[in-house]
This record gives structure tokens, C-alpha cells and sequence, in this order.
């Protein structure tokens, strides 16, 4: 049984993943943390949880706090704390702001909770995998983000509608980025077990739109309704319920690589990697020729962005 602890529990991707983190079945305690002066919010929260508890049979000892000290002995530590971007922002116009609240919390993580799986959501998510692995001082295995995993669900589903297919039929990845340069892998696209591109269909696949579609689908919800919550919050439970029931399924986050992919490395961003109760590992792989270039060119993106923003944040401190 495992005690998960949500930061920023108070925002529009907590509340709803102290939701659906509730529902597996391993999950014995969930800690709500907010910032100080929205213990009402947290209550009612915890209240009306405790109500869909015993209207679905969940038994979870729910708590909530303003101090990021009752974190300690976390299994899972969930940060979606943070500014979220505005329309017309780019998650890396976040990243600075972002980053401050990372580091100090990372930190923190690292002191009173030195076993626990730091699991980012902040945007820009790869950067602030990066952060949280400097200043927690925990192991690239215990730390990671959600990464590309949001991205790689998303181009699932447009697959499978245009196919007519069931989701589970579809298999397929995005890796870099979680951001504009994403590079989507239809090597490794398949439907019912068979390759992408065997498909005599693929050729009218219209692949430019739909990665088109993934890439602007954030920017497109958070201008029609605030916010993206139901997309994060279930990729959140997939990934705390791999890893709980310890599964070893491989799913697409941003994790530390030293060189797995094509010698490239050295870096936080969206790879494949084995899940399970000990952390994350990333899967070494061939890619294709232009798959290699794009992830390339990713890998350059975010290591300028994360290298300024380490900067400044010594420059800060
Ligand atoms: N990686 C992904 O796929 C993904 C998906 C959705 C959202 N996000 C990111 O998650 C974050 C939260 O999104 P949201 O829509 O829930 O935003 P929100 O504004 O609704 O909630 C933000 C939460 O962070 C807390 N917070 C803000 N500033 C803080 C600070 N200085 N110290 C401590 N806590 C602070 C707030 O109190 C609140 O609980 C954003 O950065 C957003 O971009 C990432
Ligand atoms: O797009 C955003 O800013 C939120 C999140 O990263 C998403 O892709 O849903």
C-alpha cells in the first residue's frame, strides 16, 4: 500500500488527479498539498472526495496540508504546482517562474523524502524534470514527467477514429518534446500488431494534420476552457497505477537519458521507458533516419532552454 502525495492540489490538473489517483486500488493514504490560505478549498476538497469514496467503495485515508513537510514518506510525490500558460503562451514562456517553484520544492523532496518517485507535471514539463533532478539530489530512476505520454494518448485516438479501430488496437509513440518540436514515431506505430505503414490505407493517412492537431490540442482546450484536465489527470492515474502495481509497462516520459538513443543524451525529454515500482528506466532504441534528425533538434531545443534557466536560477539563488 502506498501513500501519494499531490502538489498544487488546489489547481485545475490537481483536483482532478486526486480523483482519479484515488481509484487505485494501491493507494492507502493521499496527501492534498495547497499553499497556505486555501485550507477551506483543501477541505472541501477532501470532503467531497470522501463523498465519491463511499459512493464507489474507496478506501483511502485522505488528508490535506499547506506545509510541504507532511510529504514526508511519500510513495509518489505528484507535482502539478505551478503557473499554468495563458493563450497565446508557449510552455517555455513558463519556465523560469515555473522552475523557481521546482527547485525550492525539489529540494525539500530530496531531504524528507529520499525514497519517493518525484513525479513532474509543470510545465514545460521537460525543463522542470530536469530541475527537479538537480535540486532533489534523488536518482534519475525516481524522477520523471509526464512528458510526451499526454502527446503519444492523443495521436492514439486520432489514429483509431480514422482507422475505425478500438483504442487498445493502436499502438504508438511521440518522443522529445513535449512541446512544438515532438517527433512522432510511425516506425513504431502499429494497428492490431501490424505496422503502420504495411497498412495499404497509410499512404492517405493524413500525418502531417494530425501531428498538427497533437501539437496545437493544449493550446486549443486551454483557449476554449481554461484549462486541460481530464487528458492530464488519466494520463497521471496510468502512470501512478504502473507504477504502484509495479507493471513494467513501457510508456513515453520525460526521463534523464545518458546516451541510450543514438548516442544522444545527457538531457531530460519524452523517451520510451520501463515503469515500475523501482522508477523509471528508459528503453535504448533505433530510430529512423528523420526520426533521428527531428529528435535530435528536440534534444538541442530544451537543452538551451534548460541551461538558461539553470543559469538564471544560480544566478537567483
Ligand atoms: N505536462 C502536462 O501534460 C500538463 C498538463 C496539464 C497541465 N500542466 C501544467 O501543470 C501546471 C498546473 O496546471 P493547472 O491547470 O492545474 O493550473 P492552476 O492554476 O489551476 O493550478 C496551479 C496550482 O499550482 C499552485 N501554485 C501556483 N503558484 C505556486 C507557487 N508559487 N508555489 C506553490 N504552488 C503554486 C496553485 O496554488 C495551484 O494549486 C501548469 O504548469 C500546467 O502548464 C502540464
Ligand atoms: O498545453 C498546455 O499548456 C497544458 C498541457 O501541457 C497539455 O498539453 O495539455
Amino acid at each position: 500500500m502506498a501513500k501519494v502525495t499531490i502538489l498544487g492540489a488546489t489547481g485545475n490538473v490537481g483536483v482532478f488527479a486526486a480523483h482519479t489517483v484515488s481509484e487505485i486500488p494501491y493507494v492507502s493514504d493521499m496527501l492534498l498539498v495547497g499553499r497556505p490560505g486555501r485550507e477551506d478549498f483543501l477541505a472541501g476538497c477532501c470532503r467531497d472526495l470522501s463523498d465519491s469514496f463511499a459512493a464507489r467503495g474507496t478506501d483511502v485515508r485522505l488528508s490535506y496540508s499547506t506545509s510541504l513537510l507532511d510529504a514526508k514518506d511519500s510513495d509518489i510525490i505528484i507535482c502539478t504546482a505551478g503557473v499554468p500558460r495563458r493563450p497565446g503562451q508557449d510552455r517555455n514562456d513558463l519556465a523560469f517562474e515555473n522552475a523557481k517553484i521546482v527547485a525550492g520544492t525539489a529540494e525539500t523532496i530530496g531531504r524528507i523524502s529520499p525514497d519517493a518517485i518525484l513525479f513532474l507535471v509543470t510545465n514545460p514539463v521537460d525543463v522542470m524534470t530536469a530541475v527537479a533532478l538537480k535540486y532533489s539530489g534523488l536518482q534519475p530512476r525516481q524522477i520523471f514527467g509526464l512528458g510526451t505520454h499526454l502527446d503519444s494518448m492523443r495521436l492514439k485516438s486520432l489514429i483509431a477514429r480514422y482507422f475505425r479501430v478500438h483504442v487498445s488496437e493502436v499502438h504508438t509513440r511521440i518522443i522529445g518534446e513535449h512541446g512544438d518540436s515532438m517527433v512522432p514515431l510511425w516506425s513504431a506505430t502499429t494497428i492490431g500488431g501490424i505496422r503502420i505503414r504495411n497498412l495499404p490505407t497509410f499512404s492517405g493517412l493524413p500525418a502531417q494534420e494530425m501531428i498538427e492537431t497533437v501539437r496545437t490540442s493544449g493550446e486549443a482546450i486551454i483557449r476554449d476552457k481554461g484549462a486541460t484536465v481530464y487528458g492530464p489527470g488519466e494520463a497521471i492515474a496510468t502512470l501512478v497505477r504502473t507504477i504502484l502495481r509495479d507493471e513494467n509497462r513501457i510508456l513515453t516520459v520525460s526521463s534523464y537519458i545518458k546516451s541510450e538513443i543514438h548516442g544522444i543524451g545527457d538531457v531530460c525529454i519524452g523517451v520510451p521507458a520501463r515503469i515500475n515500482r523501482d522508477g523509471v528506466f528508459p528503453v535504448p532504441l533505433s530510430l529512423e533516419e528523420d526520426e533521428v534528425v527531428g529528435f535530435r533538434e528536440s534534444v538541442k531545443k530544451i537543452r538551451t532552454v534548460t541551461a538558461d534557466v539553470m543559469e538564471r536560477l544560480e544566478e537567483a539563488r
